[in-house]
């Protein structure tokens, strides 16, 4: 039996032993399992062991040496990268190709006669991005990695002139509405007007952002001649990837084990993948699981790659059908899926039977294999954990190729720290991959959203890597996609008119919002530096100049910087040293404001914290991790990086990371770097790059449009509003706008209710919102709605959005409206007035995707009240407007159709709310019948009441009566 060691916090030492079924022979000496503890620990460096963190398997079948080498050789953590040793020898070759690739473009370009095609109004908003098709170059490799394609002028033009049109009706529209109060209703009057003011506001902000939609193409096979030139290694940069995971139980460790299967497999060289697990809830489940999944990893990630299999997510996978006649396929293949079908099966069967086990907590918390305590006993109170369970030498697959490194990390938590949610966590893997592997570009995911195309990291790439338009983009978004949502998306759960017409066009502008997941990131961009400025035209040859003049070269700066690193390849106490050498070409070079100004020591600690290693590798733009230190202080760094009080008194949260102070950390992160004046760039490529799964039941969704609309409100009310922030910025005008509305739209809810509240009381009322209509005022509300009409007709032809998508976002916006969005607000202010915090209600994934039972599923929650009493007081008054109109008689029939139309116009919006509370079984749940009936009955008395329309009042009650049973 071997035991390995365990690093704890506070000065102890435990041992964890591993199973008896432990290949000896691999493993010379105890080796730590799992990383704990705080940063005063210095039990670490007092043993040699312990210096290795091993990417160990737990149920021990093979333990591998871990990829940190011992402190007495130098760090090296990773194989020669080509790229960038080359510019240790000889840095001419690499920046001096380039620039010649560049000039030869260049010429190119001026020998061409640029076609611009296509609807130039938007134009090219940046004005360097390879916007020419068909350059005819001789080398493939030299061309553009990717070019913008314009939406054809045919179908944006019509666009935009409806669009104009539409204001301009709308004008005529205000005009009528606010010269004609009508006299007997003058509160209905205004408050309708006012509701559409707002509307129409609303939809401004909608609307601008749209003007001018892109899509892009990429091309990889380009990607692949420029940097993975044949007999050589990759020159591909290395990516870390973040999955962040909280709850095991509603997220079903099977869901994160096949997103981080996806992550492993993925086309992309091993060396430079690293995947970093988030676990918020520090569950043992979570650890054992992932342990789990490293094994199963190593069989897995060599079929995927060999048969060249899409998804690379096992589950996913094997649920799609594969048809042996049709496709010839071959017998190996047909041999190996079965086997691996089978091995998936056991697989699975180990991790069910992990999540059965964890059911249960034994009284005195969960226990290791070596009898002590898991450190994460207690979730909100524990130590910072760290797990290599893959790393890169030694580690193998069943096939002896080497596996990218999977890294567990479980950030301290302790009672009195706020840890701001997912942006936490997320900034806790930031430094932590800093210090391990400190890639320049970081992908992060939810743990439900798996890597569907295999390529995704090469479509990023195709962005990030190009020479000429790269350097300025802050990150790739790609859209979510979404599997298991039923056929008729009742709750607009795909939200693709959001993801294919409002990304589309805010990449015409200064590029796509982050949603949170899916996205591709430049380190450097979220360590809060501003986008380089825009190049000097070339054709100057900097060799001539004075070395200020270099910043047009970003390449040559790095690779001086790197020689600089390699010559003071000594140890951590040295690295002062370095970071004064560091500014001092920074400051020359004058690359960007921040770093222009000599920045001392002392001022990178009060922004980045007090993590010397940490430090050193947010200088180094192009990765890698700074030399000279020893493998324990990284460890002892990692852990530390990851404490809870790290961040005090730093920037991190606020102008570095992930934003905090708000649940939609997303909106505020990616807003804060559009600010910085990066763009951003939005990737759909034609097999979606990512998927995820969504709340596919009623409540869930709305409880999950509700934590949106919620972290809306909060940066509505926080200093990062971007109604009042960052002017004079690179903020472009037309992106903060699509910003505002991202903010304020919970803010419709309020006009939104009153308007589906009018019709119900014009009804019951027979009063109406306009007076007596003339020819005119017909004309112009025939033509606003046909405007209305037409702008969705035809934003739908250049999004490529069905009608089907189309209406149930128009329905989900007022069903959401009326409820989430309302509630948001209210939760907001209280939050601002009287500090009630918020929470991140996470939603729950479904492990099992049959059936979908899940959308029948009835969670009783009060969001449901406001649009339930708006249908059934607008059912009762169209009841008692057409039980009016027959009482009265042929003449009554006229005005009633306004207001008949209006109210159904409300019901048709929530009938998808009224299927969802139906449920299964055909019948409400009494309690809602209770509150709606209740509410809906005192409006209806109240108005019965209020106005002498008294001999209707009887008929009221009796239709409620009948109604309501
Ligand atoms: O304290 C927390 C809370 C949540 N999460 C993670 O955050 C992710 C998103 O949570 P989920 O419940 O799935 O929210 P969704 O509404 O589906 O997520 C969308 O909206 C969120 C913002 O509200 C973004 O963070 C997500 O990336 C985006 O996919 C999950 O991976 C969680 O594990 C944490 O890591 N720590
Ligand atoms: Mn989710």
């Amino acid at each position: 039996m071997l035991s390995a060691r365990l690093n704890v916090g506070r000065g102890s030492q435990a041992t964890v032993a591993t199973p008896s079924e432990l290949d000896s022979a691999s493993v010379a000496a105890d080796i730590p399992l799992l990383t704990y503890g705080d940063h005063e620990d210095a039990g670490i460096s007092s043993d040699k062991h312990a210096l290795i963190i091993p990417p160990f398997m737990s149920r021990g079948k093979r333990v591998h040496p871990m990829p940190i080498s011992d402190s007495s050789m130098p760090f090296q953590p990773r194989p020669l990268d080509p790229k960038k040793d080359l510019a240790v020898y000889g840095y001419g070759t690499v920046a001096w190709k380039e620039r010649m690739e560049e000039w030869k473009k260049k010429q190119n370009e001026k020998l061409q006669v640029v076609k611009h095609q296509g609807g130039d109004g938007g134009g090219n908003y940046d004005g360097d991005e390879p916007d020419d098709p068909d350059l005819p170059m001789m080398d493939e490799g030299r061309q553009p990695l990717w070019r913008k394609l314009s939406i054809p002028s045919s179908k944006i033009n019509p666009y935009r002139m409806i669009i104009l049109l539409r204001i301009v009706i709308l004008g005529l529209f205000f005009q009528y509405r606010i010269t004609h109060p009508v006299d007997n209703a003058y509160g209905l009057w205004l408050t309708s007007v006012i509701c559409e003011i707002w509307f129409a506001v609303s939809w401004i902000f909608d609307q601008f952002p749209k003007w001018c939609p892109v899509v892009r193409e990429t091309y990889l096979d380009r990607l692949s001649l420029r940097y993975e030139k044949e007999g050589k290694p990759s020159e591909l940069a290395d990516i870390d990837i973040f999955v962040s995971t909280v709850d095991p139980m509603k997220e079903p460790p099977l869901i994160t084990a096949n997103t981080v299967l996806s992550i492993l497999a993925v086309d992309y060289p091993v060396d430079k993948v690293a995947c970093y697990v988030s676990d918020d809830g520090a569950a043992m489940l979570t650890f054992e699981a992932l342990s789990e999944t490293s094994e199963f990893a190593r069989k897995w990630v060599p079929f995927a790659k060999k048969f060249n299999i899409e998804p690379r997510a096992p589950e996913w996978y094997f649920a799609q059908k594969v048809d042996y006649l049709k496709d010839k396929v071959d017998a190996a293949f047909i041999r190996e899926r079965r086997a691996m079908k089978r091995d998936y099966e056991e697989f699975k069967v180990r991790i069910n039977g992990l999540v059965a086990m964890a059911q249960k907590v034994p009284e005195e918390g969960w226990t290791m294999q070596d009898g002590t305590p898991w450190p994460g006993n207690i979730v909100r109170d524990h130590p910072g954990m760290i797990q290599v369970f893959l790393g890169q030498n030694g580690v193998r697959d069943v096939e002896g190729n080497e596996l990218p490194r999977l890294i567990y990390v479980s950030r301290e938590k302790r009672p009195g720290f706020d840890h701001h949610k997912k942006a936490g966590a997320m900034n806790a893997l930031m430094r932590v991959s800093a210090i391990i592997s400190n890639a320049p570009y970081l992908l992060n995911v939810d743990c439900d959203h798996y890597i569907n195309n295999s390529k995704a990291l090469r479509e990023a790439m195709c962005f990030m890597m190009d020479p000429t338009s790269g350097k300025k983009i802050c990150y790739v978004q790609f859209p979510q996609r979404f599997d298991g949502i039923d056929r008729h998306d009742r709750y607009s759960n795909r939200n693709v008119v959001f993801f294919d017409i409002n990304m589309k066009g805010l990449d015409g502008i200064q590029g796509p919002i982050y949603v949170g997941t899916g996205c591709v990131f430049r380190r450097q961009a979220l360590y809060g530096y501003d986008a380089p400025i825009k190049k000097k035209p070339p054709g100057k040859t900097c060799n001539c100049l004075p070395k200020w003049c270099c910043c047009c070269f970003g390449s040559r700066k790095k690779n001086k910087k790197k020689k600089s690193n390699e010559k003071k390849n000594k140890n951590k106490e040295a690295s002062s040293q370095i970071y004064a050498l560091e500014n001092i070409e920074e400051g020359i070079e004058g690359i960007d404001n921040e770093k222009s100004s000599l920045m001392p020591q002392i001022k990178l600690e009060k922004k980045f914290g007090q993590s010397p290693v940490f430090l050193a590798s947010t200088l180094m733009e192009d990765g890698g991790v700074p030399r000279g230190a020893s493998s324990a202080s990284l460890l002892k760094e990692a852990v530390h990086v990851i404490s809870c009080g790290y961040e005090d008194k730093t920037e991190w949260g606020k102008e570095v990371g992930w934003i905090y102070g708000s649940v939609t950390e997303d909106i505020l992160t990616g807003f804060k770097m559009h600010c910085h004046g990066w763009r951003s760039v939005y990737c759909i490529p034609k097999r979606p790059a990512f998927k995820g799964s969504a709340p596919i039941n009623l409540s869930d969704r709305l409880h999950q449009v509700l934590r949106w609309a919620l972290g809306s409100v909060e940066i509505f009310f926080s200093k990062h509003c971007p109604i009042w922030y960052g002017y004079g910025c690179g903020l472009k005008p037309l992106e903060r706008f699509s910003y505002i509305n991202s903010v304020v739209y919970p803010l419709t809810s309020i006009p939104l209710l009153a308007y589906c509240t009018l019709p119900a009381i014009c009804l019951l009322t027979g009063k109406f919102i306009v007076p007596e209509i003339s020819n005119y005022a017909s004309l112009i509300f025939i033509a606003l709605f046909i405007s209305i009409a037409a702008t969705g007709i035809l934003e739908m032809q250049w999004g490529h959005v069905g009608i089907h998508d189309w209406w149930r976002n128009e329905q989900f916006w007022v069903i959401g409206g009326v409820s989430s969005h309302m509630f948001a607000l209210f939760q907001g202010l209280l939050k601002v007035l009287a500090g009630v915090d918020t929470n991140f209600t996470v939603t729950s994934k479904a492990a099992d995707d049959g059936g979908f039972s899940e959308l029948y599923l009835f969670k009783w929650t009060s969001l449901l009240i406001p649009p339930m009493s708006l249908l059934i007081i607008n059912i009762i008054g169209v009841m008692v407007g057409i039980s009016d109109a027959i009482n009265n008689g042929y003449d009554s029939w006229g005005p009633l159709f306004g207001r008949l139309f209006f109210a159904l116009w409300v019901i048709v919006h929530l009938y998808p709310f009224l299927k969802g509370m139906m449920g299964k079984q055909d019948k409400v749940p009494t309690i809602v019948v209770v509150w709606s009936i209740l509410l809906a009955s005192i409006f209806s008395l109240l108005w019965v009441r209020v106005n002498p329309f008294s001999a209707k009042g009887g008929i009221v009650l009796e239709v409620c009566g009948l109604n309501c049973d």
